[in-house]
C-alpha cells in the first residue's frame, strides 16, 4: 500500500498544505515531518486528534538523547499514532535504544538509511525488540521492480530483479512482524513498482513531490508528465479483485462504522473521491457515481480502509441529507438502533421538536438538563442490580448525548476524545534498564540458535569433494586400463530415446519442435526460429561485455584465418600428369550452442568464427532457449558478428533433427557443428548414417574433460581451479589430476583446495558429482605422465610442472594425443575456452586419438582435378592399363586402350 508524507517543517502550514493533508489523510495513514521550528500545540495537535486518520510523526534528530525523547513524548501525547526516529542519531545506538525501551513498541518506528544488506538486517536485527516499523530509506537511481514482471525483461533485468527480490525478502523474513516501508528517494513511482512492492509486503512512501491529485479527471492517465503518481491509481495499485467487472466492492460505513449500505470502486471513482474527497463511486449501470449530486445526500468521505486481503474497501463517510439508501432510509438495511438511532433522533429533534414538547425545554433549559444529568448520574451510581445498573446508565447516556447535541457535539467527536485518552502514555524510569519483552527475547534466542543449528548443517553438508587416489606404481595393468578409458555410457537406451524424438521433428517440423521444447525445456514458443539479419547490439550488454566479446572474437578470427590457404594445389606427379585441388567452403551449416545448463555465447564465437572464416554462406544457430522464450543477448551479438542467417530456439535431439532435415522455418544444412550433452551426440550420430539426411558431423564432443599434470612447483590452488573449471560444465565431465612426485602433504594441499574452491562455486552442486567420478594417478616422472596422458587423450590437456619456459618444445613434442595442450602456471584452459583464440570445440571422451578439434577446415572442402596431356598419358596409360587388368575391370583397361591406340598406333 502507498504511505504518503507530508512535511510541516517550519512555522504555519499553507493552507494548500492543510489541503493536502486532508487528502493524504483519506488513505488511512500519513507520515507528517515535522522539524523543532513545527509549533506542535497550535498546528501539529489539532491534527493529530482528527479521529480518522492514523498519523505518524517524522522527528528530527536531536543532539541530546533526553530531549529526544522528552519531544517523543510530547508528539505522542499529542495523539501521534506513531513517531518515526531516523537513525543513526548523533548519540549512540545504546542510549537510542535506552530510550525507546521507555515506550511502548507500537508507537515507534525507526528510519533507516539503506547502505547494503547486511548493515540494515543488523540494525533491525538490533531494533526489533523496541519498534513496530521500519521506514527504509534508499537511494538507487534503478528499481528493478518498475517493470511488471514479463517475458520482455532482458537477462541482465531479471538478474538485478531477483537480487533486489531476495534482498527484500531478507528483510522481511528478519522484520517479519513489522510494517515494512521504503522511500525509493530517486524513483518516480508506477502503480507496478506499488504492486510489485506489495507482493514483498513492502509498503511505498510517497512524499507530495510525487504525488498528485485529480489526474484522471484531466483525462492524463495515472501519471502526471513530470512523473507524479496520482493518489488514487496509487491507492487501487495494491487492491485486487476476482469480480468479472474488475470493479472492488466497497462498504459504505458512518462514523461509527455502522454499514450504509454496499457500492463498488474502480482507480478512476477512487481517484475522484480523493479529488472530491467525497464518496464517489463506480455505479455498474451508470459509470461514474458522485453520490448526493442529484439527492444532495452527499458523503463527505474521512477514511478509505482495504481489507485483510485487500480485494474489498471500506469507504467510511459522514452521511448528510436523508441517507445512503436510494428508498430515502439512511442505511440499506433498515433503521438504526441503539445510540446511533438515539444521536440521529437527538439531532432531528433538536432542529423541529414542537414548541413546549419535554424534549424542546430539555434543549432550551439548560439548568433542567444539568438537574437531570446530576440525578440520573446519582441513581446510576446507587444502582446495584444489573438490569437498574444498564436502565440508569441509559438514562445518562441519553441526557448527557442531549447536552451534546445541543452543543453540537457529535457521537464521533467523543469517539475521537476517548482514542486521544488511549493513546497518552506514561513513559518507563528514565534510568529503567532497556526493555526486553521476554517473549520476543525468547524468541531471539530461539532464532539464534537455529541460525548456529543452520550454520553448523551447512558446514557439514559441505560436498567432499575429496578425489579417488591411484598410485601407477601399485595399480594393476587392468586397473590402468579402466582408468585410461571414460566410464562406460550406455549408447543404447539414449538412442531409443532420440529416435522417436528425431522422428517427430521429421513428421512433423515446427510442431514438433514446439512440443518438444514444452516437454524438455519447459518453455512455451510462439516461434520456433529469431530470422536473421542481426543488425543490432543488444541494449542490455554492458560495454566491458561487448569489449570482451570483440577481443576473443578477434584473436579467434586472428588465428583460424591463419589456417586458412585458399591458394589451389598442382603437382605434375609424372610428366604430363597434373594433379590439382580447389579448396571449397561448405555451404550451409547448423552451429548447436548448448544451454541446458549454463548459456555458451564462447561456443556460438567457437564454431561461428572458423564457418565464418571458412566462407560457408548460410549459418544456422539452434540453441535451448531461456524460460522466457528468449535467447541470450551475448548470443544475440555474436549471431551479428558472424551474419547468421537465423537462430533456432530449440536445444536436444529435436535442433539437431532439424538442421538434419529441415522444417517449415528450419532450414536443411549439409553439415552440424557442436558439442552437447548425450542426447545432442546420440541425434548426431543418428542423423550422419541416415542417407536420407543426407548431413555430415564435426565429432563426437561430449562432456567436457580436463587432465592437469602437476609436480611439486605448480600451486595447489591453481591446480583446483583448474580441476574445478571443467568439473563445473555437467555432472557427466571429468578432472583427472596426474600427479609428479608429490608429498602426501602436497598432495592433500590439492585436495583441500579443490573442497574449500568447489564448496563455494555457485555450481558445486553439479562440480561434486564430476570430481566423484574424476581421479588423481600419482606418478613419478614428466615422462611416466605423459605416457598416461596420451593413453588417455584428454579433450584439455594442462601441464604445470617447474622449467616450462625452457621444455616446453620439448614436452609438447611428446604428446601424441589431445585436443588443446596449456602450457605452463599462467596458462589456464579458461583462456582457450574464452578468448585466446584456439578452439575450444574439442573430441572428448578419448576421440583424440583421430579427431582434431573443430578449426577452419572443418568448414571446408576439397575437389581435385587433373589434367593429363598426350605424352602424359603415353607415360602413365601402360601402368594403368596393367592395373585394370589385375582387377579384371576391362572397361577401365579400354578407356585408355582406346587412346594409346591414337597416340602409339
Ligand atoms: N566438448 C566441447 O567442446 C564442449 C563445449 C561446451 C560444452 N560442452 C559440453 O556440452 C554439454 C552441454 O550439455 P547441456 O545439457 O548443458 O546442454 P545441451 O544444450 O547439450 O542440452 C540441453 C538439451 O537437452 C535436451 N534434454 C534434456 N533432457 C532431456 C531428456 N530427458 N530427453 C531428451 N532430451 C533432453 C533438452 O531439449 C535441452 O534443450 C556439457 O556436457 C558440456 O560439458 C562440451
Ligand atoms: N570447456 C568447454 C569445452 O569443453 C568450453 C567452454 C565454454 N564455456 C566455458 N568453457
Amino acid at each position: 500500500m502507498i504511505f504518503p508524507k507530508l512535511n510541516l517543517c517550519g512555522s504555519t502550514p499553507s493552507e494548500d498544505e492543510v489541503n493536502l493533508y486532508q487528502t493524504y489523510s483519506l488513505s488511512g495513514s500519513v507520515l507528517i515531518e515535522i522539524d523543532k521550528e513545527t509549533p506542535v500545540k497550535e498546528v501539529l495537535t489539532p491534527i493529530l486528534v482528527a479521529k480518522f486518520a492514523t498519523n505518524w510523526v517524522q522527528l528530527p534528530n536531536f543532539e541530546n538523547a533526553d530531549e529526544l525523547s522528552d519531544f517523543m513524548l510530547k508528539i505522542l501525547d499529542s495523539g501521534a499514532s506513531k513517531v518515526a526516529i531516523p537513525y543513526p542519531q548523533p548519540f549512540s545506538t545504546d542510549l537510542l535504544i535506552e530510550k525507546f525501551s521507555q515506550f511502548p513498541d507500537d508507537r515507534l518506528s525507526l528510519i533507516i538509511n539503506y547502505k547494503n544488506q547486511k548493515e540494515t538486517l543488523d540494525i533491525i536485527n538490533q531494533f526489533n525488540p523496541y519498534v513496530s516499523a521500519f521506514i527504509i530509506k534508499s537511494n538507487v537511481d534503478v528499481c528493478p521492480l518498475l517493470k511488471p514482471n514479463t517475458k520482455a525483461l532482458s537477462q541482465k533485468e531479471n538478474f538485478e530483479r531477483e537480487i533486489y527480490t531476495k534482498e527484500l525478502t531478507q528483510i522481511h523474513a528478519v522484520a517479519k512482524k513489522h510494517k515494512l516501508i521504503i522511500d525509493l528517494v530517486k524513483i518516480n513511482p508506477t502503480c507496478q513498482l506499488i504492486t510489485n512492492l506489495d507482493e514483498l509486503s513492502f509498503n511505498l512512501l510517497l512524499d507530495s513531490s510525487k504525488l498528485a491529485i485529480g489526474v484522471y479527471k484531466n483525462n492524463k492517465g495515472d501519471v502526471t508528465e513530470d512523473g507524479k503518481i496520482d493518489i488514487g491509481a496509487a491507492y487501487s495499485a495494491s487492491l485486487i479483485t476476482d469480480r468479472p467487472d474488475n470493479l472492488y466492492s466497497t462498504v459504505v460505513v458512518d462514523e461509527q462504522g455502522v454499514a450504509l449500505g454496499l457500492a463498488y470502486s474502480d482507480a478512476e471513482s477512487i481517484s475522484e473521491a480523493f479529488r472530491t474527497r467525497q464518496g464517489v463511486y463506480k455505479s455498474r449501470s451508470r459509470g461514474l457515481w458522485y453520490k448526493g449530486l442529484t439527492s444532495n445526500s452527499v458523503q463527505q468521505l474521512l477514511r478509505i480502509d482495504a481489507d485483510c486481503d485487500k480485494d474489498t474497501i471500506r469507504f467510511t463517510v459522514h452521511q448528510t441529507g436523508t441517507g445512503f439508501c436510494h428508498l430515502n432510509t439512511r442505511t440499506c438495511f433498515g433503521e438504526d438502533s441503539g445510540i446511533t438511532a438515539l444521536e440521529a433522533v437527538l439531532k432531528k429533534r433538536f432542529i423541529s421538536a414542537p414548541e413546549g414538547s419535554y424534549t424542546k425545554r430539555l434543549f432550551n433549559d439548560e439548568k433542567l438538563l444539568h438537574a437531570k444529568i446530576m440525578e440520573e448520574a446519582a441513581e446510576l451510581c446507587e444502582a446495584t442490580d444489573k438490569d437498574e445498573i444498564a436502565w440508569e446508565a441509559a438514562d445518562v447516556i441519553f441526557f448527557s448525548l442531549s447536552k451534546c447535541i445541543a452543543h453540537g457535539v457529535t457521537l464521533s467527536d467523543i469517539e475521537s476524545h476517548l482514542d486521544r485518552r488511549s493513546k497518552k502514555i506514561t513513559r518507563r524510569p528514565g534510568n529503567a534498564k532497556p526493555f526486553r519483552n521476554p517473549v520476543e527475547e525468547a524468541a531471539k534466542k530461539e532464532a539464534e540458535q537455529k541460525k548456529a543449528e543452520e550454520a553448523k548443517k551447512v558446514e557439514e553438508s559441505k560436498y567432499d569433494f575429496s578425489l579417488k587416489d591411484f598410485d601407477a606404481s601399485t595399480i594393476s595393468a587392468e586397473q590402468r586400463k579402466v582408468l585410461e578409458n571414460r566410464p562406460i555410457r550406455s549408447a543404447d537406451n539414449i538412442a531409443k530415446l532420440v529416435t522417436p524424438i528425431i522422428e517427430n521433428v521429421r513428421k512433423n517440423g515446427d510442431k514438433a519442435i514446439k512440443e518438444l521444447t514444452e516437454k524438455f525445456d519447459g518453455v512455451k514458443l510462439d516461434d520456433v526460429v529469431i530470422q536473421g539479419p542481426f543488425t543490432e547490439t543488444p541494449a542490455e550488454l554492458s560495454q566491458e561485455t561487448v569489449a570482451a566479446i570483440d577481443l576473443a572474437f578477434d584473436n579467434l578470427v586472428k588465428f583460424h584465418q591463419a589456417q586458412l590457404d585458399p591458394k589451389p594445389l598442382h603437382v605434375e606427379t609424372t610428366p604430363g600428369v597434373n594433379c590439382s585441388r580447389y579448396v571449397r567452403s561448405i555451404e550451409k551449416v547448423g552451429l548447436y550452442v548448448p544451454g541446458g545448463t549454463a548459456v555458451l555465447p564462447s561456443t556460438t564465437m567457437h564454431l561461428g568464427v572458423p564457418a565464418m572464416v571458412a566462407g560457408c554462406s548460410e549459418i544456422v544457430l539452434a540453441t535451448p532457449p531461456r524460460k522466457d522464450g528468449s535467447i541470450v543477448p551475448e548470443v544475440l551479438y555474436v549471431a551479428k558478428k558472424i551474419n547468421a542467417k537465423m537462430i533456432v530456439k530449440a536445444g536436444g535431439a529435436q535442433a539437431i533433427a532439424a538442421l538434419a532435415y529441415g522444417t517449415e522455418t528450419v532450414p536443411k544444412v549439409d553439415k552440424i557443428c557442436g558439442p552437447g550433452n548425450q542426447f545432442v551426440t546420440a541425434a548426431k550420430m543418428f542423423v550422419q548414417n541416415d542417407h536420407s539426411a543426407l548431413v555430415s558431423i564435426d565429432m563426437p564432443a561430449g562432456p567436457s574433460e580436463v587432465l592437469v599434470i602437476a609436480d611439486a612447483e605448480a600451486k595447489p590452488e591453481y591446480v583446483a581451479a583448474d580441476l574445478l573449471s571443467q568439473a563445473e560444465h555437467g555432472k557427466d565431465s571429468q578432472s583427472v589430476l596426474v600427479a609428479i612426485d608429490l608429498t602426501d602433504d602436497q598432495f592433500k594441499a590439492i585436495e583441500e583446495e579443490v573442497k574449500k574452491q568447489g564448496n563455494a562455486l555457485p555450481r558445486a552442486e553439479i562440480a561434486k558429482y564430476s570430481i566423484a567420478n574424476s581421479f588423481a594417478l600419482r606418478v613419478k616422472t614428466l615422462e611416466e605422465a605423459i605416457t598416461f596422458s596420451n593413453a588417455y587423450a584428454p579433450e584439455h590437456l594442462i601441464i604445470n610442472v617447474a622449467d616450462i619456459e625452457n621444455k616446453k618444445d620439448e614436452i609438447i613434442s611428446k604428446v601424441e594425443n589431445a585436443g588443446s595442450v596449456f602450457l605452463g602456471s599462467y596458462t589456464t584452459e579458461s583462456c582457450g575456452d574464452y578468448a585466446s583464440g584456439t578452439n575450444h570445440t574439442l573430441p572428448t571422451y578419448g576421440y583424440a586419438r583421430m579427431y582434431s578439434g573443430t578449426n577452419t577446415g572443418s568448414f571446408l572442402k576439397h575437389i581435385t582435378a587433373q589434367y593429363i596431356t598426350k605424352d602424359g598419358l603415353k607415360n602413365l596409360g601402360p601402368a594403368v592399363m596393367r592395373l585394370a587388368e589385375c582387377e579384371s575391370l576391362d572397361a577401365h583397361r579400354n578407356a585408355v586402350a582406346v587412346r594409346m591406340k591414337d597416340i602409339v598406333g
